[in-house]
């Protein structure tokens, strides 16, 4: 078993359970390390020792995460436990909150994240992200596709954005029920349709890493099924990092799970585990409905 300590300076015991309605465990006492597996052989994205402050408030509490290569790793907790907070430090997006700070040492590709002199623009483009609620541009669906590789002067001939923009729409799973209306707006597609031209937004800037917040949670059963097929599709070609409410998603789509509690990182172990015997009493409650 992998342990960390989160006895380091920095650390401190959780505030009181607020957000647990169905409160049965003592979570002052309970969360003092992260179980299981939190690093990989393979990683792709290292986060180490990372803090995340609105103010003065303190939302993640010293997190060491990696995520490997062509993995799927799932970020579940009750609402409010910092788990899109910690998603968005991955690409800088917490940059754009303001009194939102960082603390940690963030990597891809063993290249810093928070480096002084990286760029956040090519950073976004290298791990993209989609969000919970569908938002395409309001411009056509060919457009919302070749508009990110215009700005980075990917595909400067139409042909070549052509072509983009259809491989784009095919890794997406969309390119069969739009070929023939590419110059209709993308905000005439239904929500699933709309979420997967966003995931073909972000796959047409050829990102290595697709972070994903609650990407279904405005769809469907059957769009939330052609998005998760889609998921283990992508695994082949990117590193993804996804935030759910949903176990069965979680259990779904990943091949590890982050069980996040109160702003820290309780327990991270492949997902079969998580679901079927965690290793951590906090995780065991949240799975088994005691609290969230
Ligand atoms: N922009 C913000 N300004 C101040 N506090 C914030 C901001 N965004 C989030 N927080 C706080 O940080 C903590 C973590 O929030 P976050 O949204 O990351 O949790 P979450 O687990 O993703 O929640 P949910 O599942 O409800 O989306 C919460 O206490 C939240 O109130």
């Amino acid at each position: 078993m992998n342990t960390m300590t989160l006895d380091a300076p920095g650390y401190s015991e959780p505030a009181s359970p607020q957000t647990l309605e169905k409160e049965t465990v003592d979570t002052r006492t309970k969360v003092r390390e992260t179980v299981g597996t939190p690093f990989c052989d393979n990683a792709k994205l290292k986060m180490r020792n990372v803090n995340v402050f609105y103010n003065e408030t303190q939302a993640i509490h010293n997190v060491s995460l990696d995520i490997g290569r062509n993995e799927v790793v799932a970020m579940i907790g009750p609402s409010g436990c910092g788990k899109s907070t910690f998603l968005r430090c991955l690409n800088r997006m917490n940059d754009t909150i303001e009194g939102c700070r960082v603390e940690g040492d963030l990597t891809l590709d063993d290249e810093p994240i928070y480096g002084p002199k990286v760029d956040v623009v090519p950073l976004r483009a290298r791990v993209g992200m989609v969000f919970q609620k569908p938002n395409p541009f309001p411009k056509t669906i060919y457009e919302n596709v070749a508009y990110g590789p215009k700005i980075h002067g990917i595909g400067s001939r139409r042909a070549e954005l052509d072509e983009i923009v259809e491989n784009s729409l095919r890794r997406a799973g969309l390119w069969n029920e739009v070929k023939d209306r590419l110059d209709k707006p993308g905000t005439g597609l239904s929500g699933g349709q709309q979420q997967r031209l966003c995931i073909a937004r972000a796959i047409a800037v050829s990102p290595e890493v697709i972070l994903m917040d609650e990407p279904c949670s405005a769809l469907d059963p059957i769009a939330t099924a052609r998005i998760e097929e889609l998921i283990d599709e992508l695994r082949k070609n990117y590193t993804i990092a996804i935030v759910t409410h949903s176990m069965q998603q979680a259990a779904r789509v990943s091949q590890r799970t982050a069980y996040f509690h109160l702003g820290h990182l309780v327990e991270v172990n492949d997902t079969e585990t998580v679901f079927t015997n965690p290793e951590h009493e906090l995780t065991e409650a949240y799975i088994t409905g005691r609290f969230g």
